[in-house]
Parts: structure tokens; sequence; C-alpha cells
């Protein structure tokens, strides 16, 4: 899906109302009709039967509140509609839809936690959360605001959000203060990077686009640089296979991996390689481990390289050069260590490979000091799949809690590819574009998961995927493969080793 900023939702809601003369009021309407249909379709009794608290910032926000509390209360709703802040503060369109709700007959109410109120709200089967949207400007602070959200947050009622769940910074899914947590949430025109990226994502609950009226065309003119990945996104990037391709035809995958004490690496990144579809995947270990590594590989093709003390060597480079020649891609770093024979190693792959190269774990680690090789690499396409940690070593700063912007930066910066790893895994691409992913559980924050990860990457890559493509497939697919397992297996249970059991299933959810 493609995803709006702040900007973009003021820019098309401006020229809807200033160039298409659509009444602001009237989108207003729409938006509440969206809230109203979402309560009403998840409320378990009958709608005479069920109380409703909305909270309503002063913005349009709060608009979008007050509007769904008429529509609620003609369903026959027991509604009460509190406003938070100051009556003088609201927005006109606020007002106009304040004066609808005390025409049929409901009053706005100021908020305040007394007994009387905090009780309605306890026997509400449904709380409307309509405090900000994307005019969310600083941190949520005030007192009784930061009160009220915990009481949402600790209500036993179906909590639907407005637009975006209040308190979440619509543009990078970081949490300003506080922010409530919501069971549902109706974006409306268009999602919101908020909704996927970052706490944001845990703060959105069941997501849905609502159409507020805004003119299709004026949405076409925009250009989105931001995409979450679905399956519809993975099937139309996914490499296409000719029927009458033998294995070279679909690619020669390079991996240079393992040490003694990393011994799995290797493997699991290799095996994930092959179960993603390309034709030949060879193995390079360091010789200490190859007896060890080969007895564990069927499909991949692994052959020692030199090493010193169970670690590469510089010798290696030479050997790699006869055995990788004619590679479509290369992954380099799974589990190599950190001696400083096989840091350099990395180093000089990246300086001298002009395919497209994957550098994972210890290859990440390897250009700690040294991101100059990276930047020399520009024009040339290299995928990074660093963890928060590994991130940090070449220089991403995530203090400031903004995973989009700031590996959008990184990306931009030293024109590589970025694979921030984690909870909605982000992907950044040198011109500025990211992606979002939405697939994955916590039961694939193992050791192994990321190796897995790695070799699915460079699997696409040399399928032919471009950089973009292959990063973003294979990060949704590796996701998917780790619900799957986590529904068969537990989270706490699966594997890595169930998750590349689980790439097959994964392909088979989406269209290919
Ligand atoms: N015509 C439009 O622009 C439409 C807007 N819509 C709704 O309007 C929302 C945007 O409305 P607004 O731009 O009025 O913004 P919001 O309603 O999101 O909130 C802005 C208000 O909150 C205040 N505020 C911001 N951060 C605060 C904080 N931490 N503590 C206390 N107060 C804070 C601001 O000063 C401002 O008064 C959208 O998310 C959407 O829900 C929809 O009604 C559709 C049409
Ligand atoms: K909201």
């Amino acid at each position: 899906m493609l995803i709006a900023t702040t900007a973009q939702m003021r820019e098309l809601d401006r020229a809807a109302i200033e160039e298409w003369k659509i009444p602001s009021t009237e989108l207003m309407e729409r938006a509440a009709e969206g809230v109203a249909e979402a309560v009403l379709k998840e409320l378990k009794g009958r709608p005479g039967k069920s109380a409703a608290s909305i909270f309503c910032g002063t913005g349009n926000n709060g608009g979008d509140g007050i509007a769904a509390a008429r529509l609620l209360a003609r369903s026959g709703m027991q509604v009460r509609v509190f406003l938070v802040g100051g009556y003088e503060k609201m927005t006109e369109d606020a007002k106009e839809m304040t004066r609808r709700l005390s025409d049929a007959g409901v009053n706005l109410e100021q908020w305040r936690p007394d007994a009387e109120l905090c009780q309605f709200v306890r026997r509400s089967q449904v709380i409307v959360d309509a405090l900000f949207g994307v005019g969310l400007s600083r941190p949520i602070r005030d007192p009784v605001l930061v009160e009220l959200v915990e009481r949402i947050n600790r209500a036993e009622a179906l909590v639907v959000s407005a637009d975006i769940a209040s308190g979440v910074e619509a543009d990078t899914g970081r949490i300003l203060g506080t922010a409530v947590h919501a069971d549902r949430t109706v974006a409306f025109t268009m999602p919101k990077a908020g909704h996927f990226a970052g706490e944001g994502k845990l703060c959105t609950g069941r997501l849905q686009i609502w159409d507020i009226g805004i003119p299709p065309a004026l949405i076409r003119q925009g250009t989105y640089w931001t995409q979450s990945i679905d399956a519809d996104y993975v099937s139309a990037v996914l490499p296409r296979r000719k029927p009458d391709g033998h294995k070279g035809a679909f690619g020669k995958a390079s991996l240079i991996a393992g040490s003694v004490g990393y011994t799995g690496a290797p493997v699991l990144a290799a095996k994930a390689a092959v179960r993603t579809g390309c034709g030949l995947v060879t193995l390079g270990v360091p010789e200490s481990i190859y007896a060890i590594t080969a007895g564990k590989c069927d499909e991949p093709m692994p052959y020692p390289l030199p090493d010193t003390k169970g670690q590469f060597s510089k010798k290696a480079l030479q050997s790699f050069r006869q055995r990788a020649s004619g590679s479509d891609a290369v992954l380099i770093g799974p589990g190599v260590g950190r001696a400083p024979e096989a840091a350099w190693l990395m180093r000089s792959l990246l300086e001298e490979l002009s395919v497209p190269v994957v550098v994972d774990a210890d290859g990440i680690n390897a250009l700690e000091g040294h991101i100059d090789v990276l930047d020399r690499r520009k024009g040339r396409v290299t995928v990074l799949t660093p963890h928060d940690g590994e991130f940090a070593r070449v220089g991403g700063d995530l203090s400031g809690g903004d995973r989009l912007g700031t590996a959008r930066e990184f990306a931009r910066a030293h024109g590589c590819y970025l694979v921030l790893k984690g909870h909605a895994t982000v992907i950044a691409s040198p011109e500025g574009t990211a992606l979002i992913n939405t697939t994955g559980n916590s039961g694939m924050a193992k050791g192994g998961s990321g190796d897995v990860l790695a070799g699915m990457i460079v699997s696409l890559l040399a399928q032919g995927a471009g950089p973009m493509a292959a990063a973003a497939a294979a990060v949704w697919l590796h996701g998917r493969a780790g619900d799957l397992a986590a529904q068969a297996l537990t989270e706490y249970a699966m594997t890595p080793q169930d998750m590349i059991g689980r790439i097959s299933a994964a392909f088979q959810s989406i269209r290919i």
C-alpha cells in the first residue's frame, strides 16, 4: 500500500476543498461514517443495548469523533461525547459538527475524570479515540490527557481510533509522550507510516483504509516515497520463472560465511538461498569447519577456504576469486567472526566485487570505522542487513526513535540499500524510497533468523530481482514463513530451521 506523509494528507484535503470545491464538512461526515461503521460492525450486542464513550480533541480529528457520535446515537447506541480541551480552541468544522450533534439531541460534554463519567466509560462497550490525528505536533504531556490515555488503555471496551491512534506520530510511528492502543484504526484516504512503523504499529490494531471522498485523480498526482509490503507487492516484484529455464538461468549465488563457533549460520543462509529459488548456491567456509558444513549440506555446494585460528585468512581472497567467478550475487558475513584477517577479507570483497553484494552480520561489523569502503561502492549494488546493534556500529543513530527516517538517511548518504531489521523491518534505497514490512513475529527474534533472511535476499538477487524487490520479497516471505512457523509451533518453540521449512508455504500464500 502506498503511504502518504502528513504534508501530503494536508495537501490532498486542501486541494479537494479548495480546487474541487468539496465542502470540508462533507469530508468530515464521510470520515465519521467510516468510524461509525467500524464500531457497528464490531459491536457484540445490539446497538440499543450498548454504550459508547467518544473522546474528542479540539482539532478536526475531534470533529470526526463528534460527527461519528451523532451517527452512532442515530443507530440507537447510548453515546456520550467528551471534549478534551477548550471549546474556544475547536476548529470551525468541529464546531459545526457540535451543532449537528446537539440538533440530534446529544450534548458535547467537557471531559473530567469524576466518578460519574468514569463509571460511564467503564461500562461502555466501545471507546472512540478522536483525540489527535495527523495534527499531533508535540508530546502529550497534559496530565488530564495522559490520565485519559491510560484510562482508555486499561478499559475492557473495544477501542476504535479515528485516522490514527492518538499519540502516534503519523510520519514516523514514534510515540509522542503516550499513545492510545487501539483495537481498530480507521485511516482516512491513505495509510500513514505511523500505522506500520515502530511502536505505532503496536498501537494501530487492525487497520482499515476508508475513502472519505478525496478525488482519485488528486491521489494519483502524488509521488509517494514509502510503501508497506504486502502479498500483492511481493507477487508483483518476484522474478518470474522461465518454464524452459535450466539451473544456470536461475542464477548463481555465492556465500562466504562461517567460522569455528559459527557453523550453523552458513548452512542456514545457504539452505534458505536454495529454498528461495536460485539455481546454484556455493558456500565458501573456513577450512576448519568444512567437513562439518559439508555434512549438513546437500543442495548447497560448500568448499573450503584458507583460515587462521578458525576464521578466514587473507589467503581466502585469492581462492574465493577462483571459486566464485561467474556469480550473479554474493553474500558475505554470516558468522565469519571479527578477527582482523576475516574483517579485512570482508572489506576486500566489497572493494573488488562488481556484482550485487549482501552484507550481513560480521560483514557489517567489518565496516566499523571503514564506512568509506561502503561509500566507494556507490553505483554498485550493496544491500546491508543490520539489526540495531550492527547499524549503530556503522554510524546509524536510532536514538531519535525514527527508524524509517534514519534508515532512509543512511541509505541515501552511503548509496546502499538498507534492510534495518526488527519489528516492522524497514528497507530504504539510495534514491530515497522506503518500504515497511508487515509480516513477522517475536518468535523470529532468535539467533539464525538473520542468516535465513540474508540467504533469501542473495537468492532473489541472483535470480535477477532488483535490490528493492529482492529485499522486500525476501523480508516479507521470511516474516510470513515465521508467522506460519509460529502458528504451527508457537513463537516460543519455533526455530530458524522451521522457517526454512516454511518458505515454500510462504510462497504458496501469494499469487505466483
Ligand atoms: N479537512 C480536513 O483537513 C480533514 C481532516 N480530517 C481529520 O482531521 C485530522 C487532522 O486535523 P487537525 O489538523 O485539525 O489536527 P488534529 O485534530 O489531529 O489535532 C490538532 C490539534 O491538537 C493540538 N495538539 C497537537 N499536539 C498536541 C498535544 N501533544 N497536546 C495537546 N494538544 C495538541 C493542536 O494544537 C491542534 O489544536 C485528520 O487526522 C483527520 O482525522 C478529516 O475530518 C477529513 C477532512
Ligand atoms: K485519533
